[in-house]
């Protein structure tokens, strides 16, 4: 195999015509044995003519939860073909958005694209979330992005038990704003269109949320993507925006705090370094600003040489933003997921935390049995999740549909703050979720050793199993 780099001006047409389209100077391209059969070509990205991304409008998240094959991908790529019709968008297909080569090969979402559009009113960050409950990690941090979400509900099947336990984990997570969407109306009778909506209704009501008042939107994103039945299709797409346009409230951003930044993903870029995505939570990050990646038991000082948002430069990304930075002198392999990246000296890991958790009864998607003190649980806040040893500090045990205030040990320090939402998950079952009320001291070494011995103890159980 033998890897060839070209300059634009030696490559052939069709392959600078690619060149072009992202924005790329170099190519590289891997060719078989006998040096002529491209096998792969990578194109590089021609950094330093990248586009400035203008902030002209208010920016908000949103996402589609809902159960799986219920068609929150095709709305997510309906809602870019309506918005692109009117040059607000560029139009995503179905599997750009849907792109993960083992998502295509199992027919499921398992990882959560970030789609970008505006409407008239405002500037949109949409997350695809995934319906299959066996990828509801991905969903958990992946919710905690949206500031409002379109729940989808297919016609044909109302709501089945992923819908409870998406909309759900939104109330827990304090996403105050949903709106519906009824798909598939095409493949199914008017009779049958208005049941689901009352039991749509109903179970928002049930959740917490304001069942009347709710939008409920009626539609069919295949045909929007398709170009089919305008009235059920861009019709009823357009529709549903305006109602996201109204009925979610432009977030108020905690713009004045310190920056905090929870780290999605690291990248190493070729000529240029290490960048860490992820989604602002607070304050504003801008180039040169110094800063602190801590967790994993690692602090680390470094300084922001660049911010970016959907691969365009910006002077300064603001709390909401989902946004790339670029850090000086730190390689991709010292900095993980579930690092924070923050203003130093304005968060610390702690592994010795009390919350106020909610259990899931079984029929919200929990475990039938109740647990009693030191299960080992995983934890899930931010983008981290670190096993847990969970302690009830004032009764014997907690039971499915409970609330309890527990005392979590950490296997390792993480960043942990009052008012940060988490949620505990044992193999691939969300037992609870919950709010982080106090922080204690952190584990001495001796208390530390008997979590890791514990741990170490029911791996071993489990193995033998
Ligand atoms: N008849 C009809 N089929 C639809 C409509 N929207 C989506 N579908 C089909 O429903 C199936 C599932 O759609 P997806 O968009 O992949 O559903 P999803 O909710 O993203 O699924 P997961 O990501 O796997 O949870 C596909 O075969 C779609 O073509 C619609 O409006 N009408
Ligand atoms: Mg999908």
């Amino acid at each position: 195999m033998a890897t060839i780099s070209f300059a634009k001006s030696l490559v052939n047409p069709a392959v600078k015509l690619l060149l072009k389209q992202n924005n790329c100077s170099h190519v590289r391209c891997t060719t078989g044995l006998n040096g002529l059969t491209p096998l792969s070509i990578v194109l590089r990205r021609n950094y330093a003519e990248k586009q400035v991304f203008e902030r002209t409008k208010p920016h908000c998240n949103v996402g589609t939860i809902g159960h799986v094959d219920h068609g929150k991908t095709t709305l997510t790529a309906a809602i870019t073909k309506v918005l692109a019709d009117v040059n607000l968008a560029q139009k995503k297909g179905y599997a750009d958005i849907d792109n993960a080569p083992e998502e295509k090969a199992r027919g499921i979402t398992i990882n959560v694209a970030h789609v970008e559009y505006q409407t008239e009113a405002r500037h949109y960050g949409h997350t695809d979330c995934p319906g299959h409950a066996d990828y509801i990690k991905n969903m958990i941090t992946g919710t905690a992005q949206m500031d409002g979400a379109i729940l989808v509900v297919a016609a044909t099947d109302g709501v089945m038990p992923q819908t409870r336990e998406h909309l759900l984990l939104a109330k827990q997570i304090g996403i105050q704003h949903v709106v519906v969407f009824i798909n598939k109306v095409d493949a199914a009778d008017e009779e049958m269109v208005e049941l689901v909506e009352m039991e749509i209704r109903e179970l928002m009501s049930e959740m917490g949320y304001d069942g009347d008042k709710v939008p409920v939107i009626k539609g069919s994103a295949l045909c929007a993507l398709e170009g089919k039945s305008p009235e059920i299709g861009s019709e009823a797409i357009s529709q549903l925006l305006k109602e996201v346009d109204a009925f979610i409230p432009t977030p108020v951003r905690e713009l004045d705090k310190p920056f905090l930044l929870p780290v999605e993903s690291v990248h190493s870029i070729p000529g240029r370094g290490t960048v860490v995505t992820g989604r602002l939570h607070r304050g504003v990050l801008k180039k040169g600003t110094e800063c602190e990646i801590v967790g994993h038991g690692k602090v680390m000082k470094t300084t922001v040489t660049g911010v970016e948002m959907f691969h365009k430069t910006l002077d300064e990304a603001q709390a909401g933003d989902q946004l790339g930075a670029l850090v000086r002198s730190i390689k991709r392999e010292q900095i993980k997921r579930g690092m924070v990246m923050a203003k130093p000296g304005t968060v610390k890991a702690h592994d010795n935390v009390e919350a106020a958790v909610y259990i899931l009864s079984k029929e919200e998607g929990g475990r039938s049995k109740p647990f009693t003190s030191f299960i080992q649980l995983q934890m899930f806040s931010m983008t981290w999740d670190c096993a847990t040893q969970v302690v009830i500090p004032d009764k014997e045990m907690v039971m499915p549909g409970e609330d309890a205030s527990l005392r979590l040990r950490l296997l390792k320090p993480m960043v942990c703050e009052p008012g940060q939402r988490f949620t505990l998950r044992l193999g691939d079952l969300t037992l609870g979720t919950g709010v982080i009320t106090k922080i204690n001291n952190n584990l001495s070494e001796e208390d530390r050793l008997k979590l890791l011995e514990g741990k170490k103890a029911r791996e071993k159980a489990a193995s033998k199993k």
